[in-house]
């Protein structure tokens, strides 16, 4: 099987070096000038990429491959994909993105399938920064794909010895639970950042892990899905490290600093679509629905005061 990356970003690269390491894999960028003159990444500066990487800037030959990872922001995705008239027939198409398109309200193997229906289209996610794949750390992904047996293919193709894949077929939980495990990492962020402490952190983890699992569970995810790398595991990643771009843009927020425009933070479009989402669904989840409105310019301070005024409850 062959295999393409499309984005030369932060973790298109972090992934072509791990996979580069094992196999031949292309890697092509829409500005792909530096990766071919340095084959650095701007985005990830300081990781060369492996000889077993080719960049090509010709999209038609790297849509030729037999499985093509897009690694591009969420909301680029549906645009992208428009623009390719190829019908990708038999491919496996794998969404390395973590969000939820705010125009569709659809996550990203749905706008894959919907793109190209004669393709399966699958989702890798889970705890990884880029710059720990890139430096061969040891990291363990989710592969959610619903052909179990192209699964088990991609899974061994993936895979190498410090990258990790687990299979699962919930797509939907694999999904969610790295959408929205972003819009909980900017609450963990701003909770910190405005100096609330540790506890108030973990209760805003676990009590956002139970909106996570209200939404997943109501649109059909598995609970253990939940539980597993893509949602509990990617949850604890991103809401307690600095290294996380969402957890840093919520620190800003608590601070009352302002954020570099140019850095991807996909916990924010993601929570103004979780909350129109939310409330199409009637599901409560006013930590998502308070990230959307200090995103938006609302108080910090007056938001965490609302969020802890509201009736007491059962767990
Ligand atoms: N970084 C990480 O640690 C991880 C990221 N992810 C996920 O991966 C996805 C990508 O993030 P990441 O690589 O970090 O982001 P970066 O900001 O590092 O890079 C984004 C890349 O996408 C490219 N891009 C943006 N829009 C388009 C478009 N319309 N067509 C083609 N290329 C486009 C950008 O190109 P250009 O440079 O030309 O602007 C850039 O190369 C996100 O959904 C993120 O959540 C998942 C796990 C870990
Ligand atoms: O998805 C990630 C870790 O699993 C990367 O998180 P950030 O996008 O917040 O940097």
């Amino acid at each position: 099987m062959s295999v393409s990356i499309l984005g030369g970003g932060a973790f298109g690269t972090a992934l072509a070096v791990a996979i580069g390491q094992q196999r031949p894999v292309t890697i092509w960028a829409r500005n792909p000038e530096t990766l071919l003159s340095t084959r650095q990444s701007p985005r990830l500066p300081g990781v060369s990429l492996p000889d077993a990487v080719t960049v090509n800037p010709n999209l038609k030959a790297a849509l030729g491959a037999d499985v093509i990872l897009f690694s591009m922001p969420m909301q680029s995705l549906t645009g992208f994909a428009e623009q390719i008239e190829d019908g990708l027939t038999g491919k496996a198409l794998v969404a390395c993105c973590k969000g939820i398109d705010l125009n569709t309200l659809r996550g990203p193997t749905d706008i894959l399938a919907q793109q190209w229906p004669d393709a399966t289209a699958a989702v890798l996610t889970g705890p990884s920064f880029a710059v720990d794949i890139a430096n061969g750390l040891p990291t363990a992904l989710t592969l959610a794909c619903r052909d179990d047996q192209l699964g088990i293919k991609m899974q061994e193709q993936l895979s190498t010895r410090a990258l990790r894949l687990y299979r699962t077929v919930d797509v939907t939980g694999a999904e969610l639970g790295g959408a929205l495990k972003n819009v909980i990492a900017i609450a963990c962020g701003a909770c910190i950042g405005q100096g609330l402490g540790d506890s108030a952190r973990a209760a805003l983890m676990t009590r956002g892990f139970a909106e996570i699992a209200r939404l997943a569970q109501h649109l059909g995810a598995d609970p253990s899905t939940l539980a597993g790398l893509s949602g509990f595991g990617d949850l604890v990643l991103t809401c307690t490290s600095e290294k996380s771009r969402n957890y840093r843009f919520g620190q800003a927020l608590g601070r009352g600093e302002t954020f570099d425009d140019d850095t991807t933070v996909e916990g924010v479009k993601t929570a103004a679509a979780v909350t129109a989402l939310a409330r199409k669904l009637s599901l409560e989840m006013p930590i998502c629905e308070a990230v959307q409105n200090v995103s938006q310019g609302a108080s910090v301070t007056e938001t965490i005061q609302s969020l802890l005024n509201r009736p007491l409850k059962e767990e």
